[in-house]
This record gives C-alpha cells, structure tokens and sequence, in this order.
C-alpha cells in the first residue's frame, strides 16, 4: 500500500457511493489550502483509512540483534572467496551494523568484517577507520587477533601505496555574475506571459563551457542509497558508514553529519522513517525535506510564518537575494517563490495532493516531536500550507541528483537523491537541450551542451528527452507535471527515438573485481579516468574520436559534449 492507493481507493470509494460531486464541490469551494487538505484529513479519518495505514504499515523498524545476524551471513556469502561480490557485501554489512542493537557485539563485528571487504579492496585507509570502529563500539576480546593482525598489515601496505588521487575542480567558465556569484556573467533572467521566467545569455556560448556551479538549499537521499550513502551530505561512502542510534534505516559519513541530521530533519522524520520511505515517492520526500528545512530557519514557527507572509518575499528567485552574506534564510527566499503551478491544476490533481498532504501530515504531527514545535491550530494549518506548497513546487522544479559512474550493469540510472535549487530551476524546458547538469555529490555543474548565441534561452531538460521517449509521451508527461505544452525545438523537429539517454549510456561500470583506488576522482568518471569507455561507446553512434590524445579533464569533458552532440542526430538519422 501507498498514498496513491489510499486515494485511488478513496476517489472509488466516493464514486460508488455516488457522493463524488458532492465531495468534490465542497472542496473546491475552500479558499486556503489548510481547509483543503483538513478537509480531506476528516474524511480519511471517517473512513478509517489512517486507522488502517497504521494496523498495516511499521513506522519505524525497531533494531534487532537478530536481524543483524541475518544480513551479516548473507554479507559473508557475498564475500565468499566463491562470490567474491564485494560491493554487496558491503551493502549488506551496511544493513547488518544498522540493525543491530547499540552496544552489542553485531555492531562492533558488522565493522570488522566491513574492514575485511576492504583489505581485500585494498582501501587500507577505510580499513583502518572501520578498524576503530569496530573497537569503539566493543569488539569482543576473543577475536581481536584477527583485528590487529589486520592493522599491521594494513598499515604496512598503506605506506607502499600512492597518494589519493585529487578529482578535478571545475570552474567557470567566465567571470561571475555581478548579482548571482555562482552562475556566469553573461547569464540573464527574462520572463513572459507564456513561458514565466526562463534564462538567456548575452553571450555567445560553445560546447563545454560551465556557467554555473550550484549548491542546494536541500536535499534529500532516496531509499534505495540508505546504506550506500550519507543521509545527511549523500555523499557515496558506504565503505565507512554509521547508523542512526535509533532507526535501522538511515547511516551517515561522520558523527558531524548525524549530529546535523539528528538536531534538525531527522529528528523528525526517525519515528516514522520506514512508513516516509513506503508510503511516499521521491517528490513527496523532497516536499517533505524543504518544508522541514524552512521550519530549521526560526526558532519558531510564529517567526517563519512572518517571514513567508512578508510581500518581499513572494515569487522570489535566485536573481533578487542578497549574496553578500547569503544565510540560509536568505536562501529559502528564492526556494518559497518557486512556481507551484497552483492556478493550471484541475480539482482532481488538487485532490490527490490533498491526500498525500493529509497523510503525510497526520502521521508527522501525530507520531514525532513536530506536535510541539507547532504548538496550536494556528502552526498545524501553517505547517499544512508549507507543506502543501512544496507539494505542488516539487513536482515542477526539484532536481534527481545522479552520478555519473555506475555501480554495476543493472543499474542504468544511479539517480541518488533529490534536491532543490535556486538557480537551477529558472532553466525552462526543452527536448532537445542545450545544457547539461553534471553532479558532484550535490554540487551541480551546469555545461553547455550545443551552441547558444547571444540572445537565446538556455534550456534544461526535465526528462522527456527526444532521444529516449516519443513526442506523445513527452507531451503528456510535461502537460501532466509540469503544466505546459511544448512547443520547444526537438518537439518541432519530431526526432526519432532511440532509446536511451546518451550521456546516461556511456556511463562506465565498477566490477566487483575492481580496484576502488585507482578509480580516484570517479565522481567524474566519464570527464577523466574512464573517457575511453565513454568513447568506445559513442563510435557504436558513428563517432570516432582520438580520445588518447585528450589529456585534461576539462578537455575530456568538452569532447565527450561534442561527441554526445554529433552523436544524437547522427543515430537518429540510421
Ligand atoms: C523549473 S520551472 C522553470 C522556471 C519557471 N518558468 C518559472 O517561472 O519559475 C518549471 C516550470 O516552468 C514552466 N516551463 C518550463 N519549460 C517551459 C517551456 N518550454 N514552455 C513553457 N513553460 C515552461 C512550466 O510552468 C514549468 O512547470
């Protein structure tokens, strides 16, 4: 069960008893969307549904020794000299440390044998960190033979071995804007009646040149990275990872991140962390995030209801703040005034937001300390505002952080994380884009992908690439989310279809077998160590290029834009 099904099974409900029109004018008459979403809050409650989702759904798994156990064999078999699949491995030993009890040994051991995959990975360093671990958090007596012959090892090897390799540093392609420091000078923010506010450059742009290098407000990690990656700054470190004390399903790089996390978003979202993750999708996460996120600005919650009521800071973006001392409050200025799309959307789709909302609502202010920090009516229906906001401003602007390398073949698109930037989503839509976002953990990179003459839009694509999906279905989609035809160049031209994302097919793969280190900097995979695999995929498209001779990452990474360019037309046109 999700909340997709609890309100399909609402809207039959209400359909068989005839009572649909009913129901449906009575909520289109509310004027605020707090009454909106009450309303429907009432109903589910009449109609036991919130009883039901809490007889049916956990919201929170408690620790448990013996599940810990259970996931640290089936983490040995994956070790196993006969499996030898070390990523699982560790996936599972990440599982294991989660679920075991605080102070007992399945958490000190779920470190040690994490130390084990490692030696073997020759990642001597994290070999040593879980090492610490595992004897902080009590390692039995019995078996610390096998620890401290580990460590001496370890420590011998990691003196033969070389330097970490240092990832390369992107900047800008110009100067900096005189308003907005982390976007490029010739950038400019238009708007119309039609297209709202979009960006233009009054500059000529070539393949490859950055024009902006972006930090979110927030962001949030999908459930499937929880033991792979930190909750707090998604960082990809499941080689040295730790659990929250309480739930069993989030970890973090460092005690500094899980103080961040556990003092504000996660002090919230841990009672019911298992019933967010079932129940919710990916845009409902994010809307969750940033609400939690502005109640973080003020100590109180009178204090950020004033900020949002302010006029001056309405349909606010990230030309209008103030960088001189951007705090985060300034920040979630250009945040708030994200478009919401509010006015385009039908009764029926304001509906069903009303139902996540009430449920996602119902459930944190019922089951975790946000109750208090509400206080009164006066907070809950300001709370179910925001959070109805972000509901609507999720959907239309919020980002999927990807990585560029790949953890194994299965996995096509290694989306980790959701997040909300300011800049970034004043880039309107195209088909067929001229820029590119490339992330480092949540930094965002954005390349221009095609020529851009001075005067003309910057485009972004939101996913309903021409390459990958027919101009129906992109039309239906962007008309659904986001609440626009296209009429943008690659819907003109009507290409052909092919199948896939180029850039998201030349993504190289880590094998289990292969050795962590010498990937270094493989956040930029495809720009650096790995541009060769990047090529020899591309020349399937009819695309060969001297890649031996790029010697840069930047000079890599403007002809891996090239060569996805020439590459698109030229496939589609076999
Ligand atoms: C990420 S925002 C882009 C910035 C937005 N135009 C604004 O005013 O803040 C996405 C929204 O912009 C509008 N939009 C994006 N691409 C468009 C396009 N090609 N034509 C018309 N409207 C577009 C839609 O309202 C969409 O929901």
């Amino acid at each position: 069960m999700d909340v997709y099904d609890v309100s399909d099974d609402l809207v039959k409900k209400l359909n068989d008893w005839k009572l649909i029109g009913i129901i449906s004018g009575k909520f289109n008459e509310l004027k605020e969307n707090y009454s909106k979403v009450n309303f429907v809050e009432h109903a589910l409650i009449d109609f036991k549904y919130m009883e039901k989702i809490f007889l049916n759904v956990t919201l929170r798994e408690d620790k448990c020794n013996k599940r810990s156990v259970e996931f640290r064999m089936l983490g040995n078999e994956q070790f196993s000299l006969k499996n030898r699949k070390y990523f699982q491995a560790l996936e599972l030993y990440n599982k294991s440390i989660c679920f075991a009890e605080p102070n007992s040994e399945h958490l000190s051991i779920g470190y040690a044998n994490r130390s084990a995959v490692l030696f073997e990975w020759k990642r001597y360093r994290d070999c040593l960190a879980n090492i610490e671990l595992a004897r902080k958090a009590n390692y039995p007596a019995r078996l610390s033979h096998k620890l401290d012959k580990r460590e001496r090892d370890c420590q011998q090897l990691l003196e033969q071995q070389p330097p970490d390799v240092v990832p390369h540093e992107f900047k800008l392609s110009f100067d900096s804007h005189a308003q907005v420091p982390y976007i490029a000078d010739c950038l400019e923010l238009r708007e119309s009646p039609d297209e709202g506010r979009f960006v233009v450059t009054n500059r000529d742009l070539v393949v490859g040149d950055l024009v902006a290098v972006e930090q979110p407000f927030c962001s949030t990690l999908l459930p499937p990275m929880r033991y792979i990656r930190c909750a707090t700054c998604k960082r990809e470190n499941y080689l040295t990872l730790i659990p929250c004390d309480s739930c069993c399903s989030v970890m973090f790089c460092s005690e500094e991140c899980k103080l961040r996390a556990t003092s504000s978003f996660h002090r919230f979202e841990c009672p019911i962390i298992d019933f967010l993750h079932r129940m919710f999708n990916k845009i409902h996460g994010i809307a969750l995030r940033t609400t939690m996120a502005a109640l973080d600005l003020y100590p109180s919650i009178e204090e950020l209801m004033a900020f949002c009521e302010q006029p001056q800071n309405q349909h606010k973006c990230a030309f209008d703040l103030d960088y001189s001392q951007l705090s985060a409050q300034e920040h979630y200025r250009a945040i708030h005034g994200l478009v919401t799309n509010q006015h385009l959307r039908s009764v029926s789709d304001l509906f069903q937001r009303s139902v996540v909302c009430a449920v996602l609502k119902h459930f944190i202010i019922e089951y975790t300390p946000l109750k208090d920090f509400l206080g009164g009516e006066d907070g809950r229906n300001f709370f179910t505002d925001l959070l109805f906001r972000h509901l609507q401003t999720s959907p239309s602007n919020m980002h999927g952080i990807d990585l560029v390398e790949q953890v194994n073949e299965t996995k096509d698109d290694q989306t980790h994380s959701s997040g909300a930037y300011a800049f970034l989503s004043l880039l309107n839509h195209s088909c067929a884009p001229n820029t590119l976002r490339i992330y480092e953990g949540t930094k965002a990179y954005l390349f221009v992908l095609r020529p851009i003459k001075a005067g003309n839009v910057l485009y972004d694509n939101y996913g309903a690439h021409f390459a990958v999906f027919s101009k129906q279905q992109r039309l239906d989609t962007l008309s659904m989310q986001y609440r626009f035809d296209c009429k943008c160049e690659g819907c003109e031209l009507d290409y052909p279809t092919f199948g896939r994302m180029p850039h998201k097919a030349t993504v190289p793969s880590v094998t289990d077998d292969t050795d962590m280190k010498s990937l270094g900097a493989y956040n930029y995979d495809f720009a650096t160590s790995n541009y060769t695999k990047y090529c020899e995929f591309l020349t399937q498209y009819g695309a060969a290029y001297p890649c031996e001779q790029i010697s840069s990452a930047e000079e890599c990474l403007k002809m891996a834009l090239h060569i996805m360019v020439d590459a698109v037309p030229l496939k589609a046109k076999m």
